[in-house]
């Protein structure tokens, strides 16, 4: 169990017949994780908490992190010429890198920004794709999440931990206070049954009859339909809840609701969704947007919303049977 994320690369991309250039695209990566982890520890000491001061292309306010975070990427993912490209939540539209390049890296820098300020985990989303042939543009990037090659995150939390999947399960490391990423659980599994949920319930009153008829059997508890008593957590920052997800089971919503009737949901399918939906289905899980498996949805904008229903298999399945009866 000490493997580091090198040597594990070297023996798993091996195994599993994979291109090098895939494993130094990972590392690229991670290079610039541990650096993003590094500002993120010493938070106000080296001035990188607060507003930024701009907006991002939707609209919403960019944090000293956020803009920090997505220029370390870009910054050290251009340099690698195995990356043809790059397209990141903070980004208006995708960034060409290295015409040689065989990948693409699409991302969010920093998840779970209104966390920053208050010491609460945060985390780096990333997704890695093939890049077609031909020249690049914004249809290259417009695969489905079933393409991907690799995805995973880095959660900045107690510990800065990298969870990551090729395809071939998942795989945890701990970064070490050495800088390097330690392997430490190999293949995780969500159990298909929970007893705990997590969902915004402030949004309660703008949710569709499917999401109100469901929450509200879990609050009933032991009294109500399901027979069993439910938990709740909300941290507002979802890669923290899929980690916990990855670890102990649980279902995770962010649904479609009336605040914003235009927007099918709050979260980006191609920065947040796909990437992690396909960490849950390699442990096991279940995503979809309460109507279609996440990963099969055809991507028509890199900016993309979409609503989310992920985590343990059997209640993912409940919700989805909720929302076609
Ligand atoms: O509960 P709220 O306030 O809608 O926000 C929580 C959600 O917003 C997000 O923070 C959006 O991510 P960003 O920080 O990358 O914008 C999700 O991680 C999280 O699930
Ligand atoms: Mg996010
Ligand atoms: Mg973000």
């Amino acid at each position: 169990m000490s493997a580091t994320l090198p040597d594990f690369l070297h023996q798993h991309l091996a195994e599993h017949h994979l291109p090098p250039a895939l494993g130094s695209v990972i590392s690229s990566i991670c290079q610039a994780c541990v650096s993003i982890s590094a500002q993120v520890r010493v938070g106000a000491l080296s001035g990188i908490l607060g507003s930024a001061g701009s907006g991002n292309i939707q609209g919403e306010e960019q944090k000293k992190l956020d803009v920090i975070a997505n220029n370390t990427l870009v910054g050290i993912l251009q340099q690698n010429p195995a990356v043809a490209g790059l397209a990141s939540e903070e980004e208006d539209s995708f960034v060409a890198a290295n015409a040689d390049g065989g990948y693409l890296v699409l991302f969010d820098p920093l998840d779970g920004s209104s966390n920053i300020d208050v010491n609460i985990s945060i985390g780096t989303i990333f997704s890695v794709l093939a890049k077609p042939s031909g020249s690049l543009n914004t249809a290259s990037f417009l695969q489905p999440g079933r393409a991907q090659v690799a995805s995973g995150y880095v959660l900045y939390g107690p510990q800065t931990l990298l969870v990551l999947t090729l395809g071939h399960g998942i795989t945890v490391f701990t970064l070490n206070n050495e800088h390097q990423f330690v392997l430490t659980q190999s293949n995780p599994i969500i159990p298909p049954a929970t007893q705990e949920f997590a969902i915004n319930m402030s949004n309660q009153r703008h949710w569709q009859a499917p999401v109100q008829d469901y929450i509200s059997e879990l609050l009933a508890g032991d009294t109500g339909v399901r027979g069993k008593n439910y938990n709740m957590r909300w941290v507002a920052s979802m890669v923290a809840e899929v980690h916990r997800i990855l670890m102990r089971g649980g279902v995770f919503l962010y649904p479609q609701d009336a605040r914003e009737p235009g927007k099918p949901g709050k979260l980006r399918l191609m920065y947040e969704a796909n990437p992690l939906s396909l960490l849950v289905e390699q442990a096991g899980g279940a995503a979809t947007n309460a109507h279609t498996r996440m990963l099969d949805i055809q991507p028509e904008g890199l900016h993309q919303r979409v609503a989310v229903v992920l985590g343990s298999k059997n209640e993912v399945d409940y919700i989805s049977a909720k929302h076609q009866a």
